[in-house]
């Protein structure tokens, strides 16, 4: 990718699309100065030598690339024309059919990143329409390369899932930490010793599955046949719903996805 892509981001002050920013700059996709984001209250002060604008049809006209980042119930307001422009939504719910129609375009992809996007670590699935091409996938991919690692996914049902999936997911391990802090704080261990140990254990099991590749099933089987503490606590933790409580928190999010397509 050359450094000419000119990229708008609307709703670039915001926390997934700052962090977006943040990311292409620092993986040199395009320089601030090819950069238009876009505000409702005030001009945020970050990213300098970017152009930051109120107006988003003056940031759509600065832009090859339009990166969509407000919250769903505020995209009904944005009337803008993209016309030719690929536009690139990352916003939970909001379908291709959706966004090609209010934005006049027909070269419409949707993402979903999340959080983990602050540091370089998302996981962004994405869909794209019938009218984007190989050279708007390669830009699609290293954006979203830029920010962690992305997929292609087939289809949107695909993507109303992974929404609630991987797209909420950084919350999923903070949920079983804060639990795991809190129980530990209350047997009178120090927050900062349960905070460093919980943290430890979160990163240590990412890069477990990551670089020895063993499947989490597999590394929970380990411990189960092991009988030992682990195992204790993982059926104690079963028998309490622990998998039901998963499954139930992931239909709601897949629920949640699919009425803010239908209420936007
Ligand atoms: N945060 C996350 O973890 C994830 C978020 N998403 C999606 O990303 C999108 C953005 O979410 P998030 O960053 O969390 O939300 P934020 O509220 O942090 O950011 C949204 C930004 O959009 C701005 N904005 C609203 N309306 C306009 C407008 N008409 N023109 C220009 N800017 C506007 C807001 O400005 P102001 O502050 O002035 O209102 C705000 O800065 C959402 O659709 C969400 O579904 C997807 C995956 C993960
Ligand atoms: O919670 C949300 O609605 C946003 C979209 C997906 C993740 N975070």
């Amino acid at each position: 990718m050359n450094g000419a892509l000119r990229i708008g981001v609307i709703g670039g002050g915001g926390w997934l699309g700052g962090a977006i920013v943040r990311s292409i700059l620092n993986a040199k996709l395009t320089s601030p100065q090819q950069l238009t984001l876009s505000y409702r209250r005030d001009p945020p002060a970050r990213f300098p030598g970017a152009v930051w604008t109120g107006d988003n049809q003056e940031l759509v006209d600065r832009s090859d690339v339009v990166i969509v980042s407000v919250r769903p119930a505020d995209w009904p307001a944005l009337a803008v024309v993209a016309g030719d422009r690929l536009v690139i939504s990352v916003m939970a719910g909001i379908r291709l059919g959706q966004l090609s129609e209010q934005f006049k375009a027909n070269r419409v992809v949707r993402a979903l990143p999340n959080a983990a996007a602050e540091v370089g670590k998302s996981y962004t699935p994405w869909v794209a329409s019938v009218g984007v091409s190989g050279h708007d996938r390669s830009i699609v991919r290293s954006i979203f390369d830029a920010c962690g690692t992305e997929d292609e996914v087939v289809n949107e049902a695909d993507l109303d899932y992974l929404t609630g999936l991987t797209g909420s997911g950084p919350a999923f391990p903070a949920l079983l930490a804060a639990a795991m802090i809190e129980d530990a704080v209350a047997h009178g261990i120090s927050p900062d010793v349960a905070r460093r140990g919980v943290t430890a254990i979160v990163i240590g099991a990412g890069h477990l599955f990551e670089q020895i590749g063993e499947e989490p099933a597999e590394t929970v089987g380990r411990f189960v046949d092991y009988r030992g503490t682990t195992a204790a606590a993982i059926e104690a933790m079963r028998t309490g719903g622990f998998d039901a409580a998963v499954s139930a928190g992931l239909a709601a999010a897949l629920k949640k996805s699919v009425v803010l397509g239908h209420s936007s």
